[in-house]
C-alpha cells in the first residue's frame, strides 16, 4: 500500500501496517473505556496487523499539549476513544501548532468512548453502517479503523468577543441542547439515557434565551472555504467573516428573536441516537446545519421533535417554528450572559461568537465517499 503525503492532495489509504496514535480517556462515559479497548479493539488491532501507541489520559488537556507539543511523525493516524471532548482537544492542539497547516492534515479516528459519541455515530452512518449504540457501534469503529482510509472533514473556525479562537468539528449549541448536555451531567452514570431524562427536565421548566441571529445562507455564497486552495499562513484565515465588534455584510441574514434552541451542526449526528442532520452524507460536505427555534415553539412540538430525531424524520414533519437553513457562516449575540453555550459538547462564555466553515481542512478514517 502506498501513502500519499497529506501535502499532496487527499491521502488515499494509510502505509501498511499501519501506526496509530491511541488517546483514551478512562473517565468518559461510564468510565469503561479502557476494558471495552482490551476487550473489543486490541483483538481486532492485532488482526489487521496495525501497531499502536496507547497513551491513557491523566487528566483534562494532556492529549491537547501532547498533540501540541510532540512530532507526531512516528504515526500515521490519531485515535481517540473516549467522548467528543477528547477529539475536541485533539483538534485545538493541532491548530495551535506552527506547522498546523500540514499537521492537521494527519488522519484522525473515533473509537466512541464517550456518553454522546456524536462523530463516531456520524462516521458510523457514512460508513453505509445502521444506527447502533454501544459496544456494536464501537465494534463498527474499529473495523473503520482498520479498513478504513482517510477523507476529508470540515473544520468550523470561531471567534468569541474576547478574540479566543476554539476549532470545532460538530457543532455549536446555544439553548435547549446544551442545556440538557451539560445539566445531564449528573446523570453521566446512566449512559446515553442521560439524554433522555434530561431532555424531560429542561422541557417542564423551558427557557428562552433573547439574542440575535445573524447567518451567510450557502446558497447564495460562491465563496467555499476549501483547503485545497490554501496557503501556509501564521493563523488559518476567515474570509467569510469581518471582526465581531463590526455589522455583518448587508447580503447576511439577521433573525432577531427569543430563541428556546439554536444549533450549528455540521456532522450527521448530536448523538449516537440522535439523527440531526441526515441530509448530510459526509463529514467534509461544506456546509453548517443551522437549526433554530423561537420561543412559539410548543412543548408538544419539542417532543415530536426530539422523539422524531431518532430516526432521523423529524424534517419530514414539518415543525411549526423550527427552522433549518444550511449556511456557511453565522453569528450569535446573545442578550445576556446567562445561558450555556457548548462547542462540540464543551462549555464556553455565553458571549457573542462567530464561525465560518473550512471545507475539507482535516481528515478522518471512514469507510464512506470523500464527502
Ligand atoms: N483522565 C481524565 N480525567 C478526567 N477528565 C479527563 C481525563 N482525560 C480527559 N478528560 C476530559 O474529559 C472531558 C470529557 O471527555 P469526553 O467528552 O471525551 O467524554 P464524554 O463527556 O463522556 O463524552 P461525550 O462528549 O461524547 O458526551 C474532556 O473535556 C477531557 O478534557
Amino acid at each position: 500500500m502506498v501513502y500519499v503525503s497529506p501535502n499532496a492532495g487527499h491521502p488515499r489509504l494509510l502505509p501498511s501496517p499501519a501506526r496509530f496514535l491511541v488517546l483514551l480517556n478512562p473517565r468518559g462515559g461510564t468510565g469503561k473505556a479502557f476494558s471495552l479497548f482490551e476487550t473489543h479493539v486490541m483483538p481486532m488491532l492485532t488482526e489487521a496487523n496495525a501497531h499502536f501507541t496507547l497513551l491513557v489520559t491523566e487528566r483534562p488537556n494532556q492529549a491537547r499539549e501532547l498533540v501540541r507539543e510532540r512530532d507526531l511523525s512516528a504515526w500515521d493516524a490519531i485515535v481517540v476513544m473516549s467522548g467528543d471532548g477528547l477529539m475536541f482537544e485533539v483538534i485545538n492542539g493541532l491548530m495551535e501548532r506552527p506547522d498546523w497547516a500540514t499537521t492537521i492534515k494527519k488522519p484522525l479516528s473515533i473509537l466512541p468512548g464517550g456518553s454522546g459519541n456524536a462523530l463516531a455515530a456520524s462516521i458510523n452512518h457514512y460508513s453505509g453502517h445502521q444506527q447502533v449504540t454501544g459496544t456494536k457501534l464501537l465494534t463498527n469503529c474499529a473495523f473503520i479503523l482498520c479498513k478504513g482510509h482517510p477523507v476529508p472533514l470540515d473544520i468550523v473556525s470561531l471567534t468569541t468577543s474576547s478574540q479566543q479562537r476554539i476549532f470545532s468539528f460538530l457543532s455549536l449549541a446555544w439553548g435547549f441542547i446544551s442545556d440538557v448536555d451539560i445539566e445531564s451531567e449528573k446523570y453521566r452514570f446512566m449512559g446515553y439515557a442521560r439524554f433522555s431524562v434530561g431532555t424531560f427536565v429542561r422541557l417542564t421548566a423551558l427557557r428562552t434565551y433573547r439574542g440575535r441571529l445573524s447567518y451567510l445562507p450557502a446558497i447564495s455564497s460562491s465563496e467555499k472555504s476549501s483547503s485545497a486552495d490554501r496557503t501556509e499562513t501564521r493563523v488559518l484565515e476567515d474570509s467569510l467573516v469581518v471582526p465581531l465588534d463590526q455589522p455583518v455584510p448587508s447580503h447576511w441574514h439577521t433573525v432577531e428573536d427569543q430563541f428556546v434552541l439554536v444549533l450549528a451542526l455540521y456532522q450527521s449526528h448530536l448523538g449516537a441516537e440522535h439523527f440531526t442532520a441526515p441530509m448530510v452524507k459526509g463529514p467534509g460536505e461544506g456546509n453548517i446545519h443551522l437549526f433554530y427555534a423561537n420561543s412559539r415553539i410548543s412543548r408538544t412540538s419539542l417532543i415530536k421533535l426530539f422523539i422524531a430525531m431518532e430516526k432521523g424524520t423529524h424534517l419530514d414533519q414539518e415543525i411549526a417554528h423550527l427552522i433549518h437553513v444550511p449556511v456557511v457562516a453565522f453569528r450569535i449575540e446573545p442578550s445576556e450572559s446567562t445561558g450555556i453555550m457548548t462547542v462540540d459538547g464543551e462549555v464556553i462564555e455565553c458571549s457573542p461568537i462567530q464561525g465560518q466553515i473550512h471545507r475539507g481542512l482535516g481528515h478522518v478514517l471512514s469507510l464512506g465517499p470523500q464527502l
